[in-house]
């Protein structure tokens, strides 16, 4: 059953195609506003969405490339009363199934939404097989950012073109120029691996290119180079920003020809590699500075992917927490450990400055603190991450206190205000009752949805509802905040 939203800011519109849809057995939802639409964008995992150009908040075409990037990726249907070639074009280049000026017929939109999602379920499927053919290897996390950088890490398996791969340290930069190698038709090939950071700098270039006997004081054998070590396979120069310039140029070359010259030599020799290149460093402001070749990272940049830091993803945690307790107990010659929840809202709420290094680092700590202790405890942490932990909870609570204090609110969130209008002139009891209940479980819903930060699940818990009742309490008053 496919999961539609329906944003418009006309209840008329909302409630025909409502009324409409509802016999075709979807999961129907509406939002008013495009803010509403982001809130339950991430927590609907929609299939499809409607959506309306002119809304009271802006216009629907700016969140497209938020729809395209977010966890479900929906369809998405654009209709709309004032239509322009411009709209169109923008609808398209954001990879919309459809344009649709109102007044639309009713068989019209049932056509395009049908349409739309048997092209999501063909993808889908693809997407499934592509899925299995694809060894994504050690590379754990189902965030949309780790999910996005795999796509990519794929796509670019199937080619020969160049890739850089960048990202803040100990995202995975390697492991990614590794698991790119094992799924391309080179695998069988090697992936050599340049750390230019570490080579010296009179010796970057004989290492590279290799050199004849006698080419410099110490030669006293020729020798290949990387480069031709990596004939038929992949080269990998991690932390490529580090290479000299005088060195850029010559790779430059390399680049374009496949060929090159042993330091001394003068003959030709030719190399097949596949170029995969990575870095922590701002390659365009280094271009700009004058400290890498733009035309070179012209050349290395066909493919980018660009890794994220571990706090853009902290979804990815907990799937990284039970991956390495498990390897490292492995490699211990431990049971596999368990841990306290506490333990993991630790680790959620540490901000990771060394990412997945620094993740695997801290377990492997903890795992040792106590041999004996089949239970991992927040307390066998490094104490850096226990500090931060306390800090920020001390920060929170004098934040919650000055809101406090600054709305005059006590900690009941669901205070009711009662309006004039209900006295003046007064209402009957019944009418007083109706509203007080109406807006009670409206404050409720809003309080439960932010405490379990839009997670649908965690609310239904909360409220000890189920999800049908959820989903119809939430199209009822359509007041969501952003958790
Ligand atoms: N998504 C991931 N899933 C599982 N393990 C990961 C992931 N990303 C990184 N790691 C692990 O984290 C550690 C650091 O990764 P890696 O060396 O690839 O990072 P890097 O970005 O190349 O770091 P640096 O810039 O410091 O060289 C490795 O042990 C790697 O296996």
């Amino acid at each position: 059953m496919a999961n539609v939203l329906i944003v418009d800011d006309d209840p008329y519109v909302r409630e025909l195609l409502i009324e409409f849809l509802t016999p075709y057995h979807y999961t129907l939802m509406a939002a008013e506003t495009l803010s509403e639409c982001l809130t339950l964008l991430p927590v609907g995992k929609f299939d499809l969405i409607l959506l309306d150009i002119n809304l009271p908040d802006g216009n629907g075409l700016e969140i497209l490339p938020e729809i395209r990037q977010s966890a479900s990726a929906p369809e998405v249907i654009i209709f709309t009363a004032e239509g322009s070639a411009a709209g169109a074009k923008t609808a398209m280049d954001n990879e919309a199934w459809d344009y649709i000026l109102k007044p639309f017929s009713e068989q019209e939109i049932l056509l395009n939404i049908k349409r739309a999602l048997e092209f999501r379920a063909s993808k889908k499927a693809l997407q499934a097989r592509f899925e299995s053919i694809f060894d994504r290897s050690d590379i754990v996390g189902t965030s949309s950012k780790i999910t996005t950088c795999l796509n990519l890490a794929a796509q670019c398996a199937k080619t020969d073109t160049n890739v850089l791969i960048t990202g803040p340290t100990g995202t995975g930069k390697e492991l990614f120029a590794n698991t790119i190698h094992k799924n391309s038709n080179r695998k069988n090939a090697g992936l050599i691996v340049v750390d230019c950071a570490a080579l010296p700098e009179q010796l970057v270039e004989s290492v590279l290119f290799g050199n004849v006997k006698g080419a410099f004081t110490g030669a006293d054998a020729a020798r290949d180079g990387l480069i031709k070590k990596a004939d038929g396979g992949t080269l990998f120069l991690d932390e490529i920003g580090e290479l000299p310039l005088a060195i850029q140029k010559k790779f430059l070359r390399v680049l374009q020809e496949r060929k090159f010259k042993q330091v001394g030599g003068t003959k030709v020799i030719a190399s097949n590699f596949r170029l995969i290149s990575a870095t922590n460093r701002n390659l365009d402001d280094m271009a700009k500075q004058n400290t890498f070749r733009r035309d070179l990272l012209y050349r290395i940049k066909t493919f980018h992917i660009e890794l994220p830091a571990l706090q853009e993803c902290r979804e990815d945690i907990k799937p990284l927490t039970l991956h390495y307790i498990h390897k490292l107990c492995e490699h211990h010659g431990f049971e596999t450990k368990g841990f306290k929840p506490d333990f993991l809202k630790m680790l959620e709420s540490y901000n990771w400055p060394g990412n997945i290094r620094e993740l695997i680092t801290s377990l492997e700590k903890a795992i040792l603190a106590n041999a004996d202790a089949s239970i991992l405890y927040p307390n066998y942490l490094p104490q850096h991450i226990r500090l931060h932990h306390i800090e920020t909870s001390i920060q929170n609570k004098s934040e919650n206190n000055k809101i406090h204090k600054k709305t005059g609110s006590e900690i009941n969130p669901l205070s009711l205000q009662l309006p004039d209008k209900l006295f003046n002139p007064v209402q009957s009891l019944k009418q007083v009752k109706k509203y007080t209940a109406v807006e009670t479980e409206k404050l409720y819903l809003d309080h439960v949805m932010r405490l379990s930060k839009g997670d649908l699940e965690k609310t239904c818990e909360l409220a000890g509802i189920s999800k049908s009742r959820l989903y119809s309490l939430l199209k009822t008053h359509q007041t969501l905040s952003k958790p």
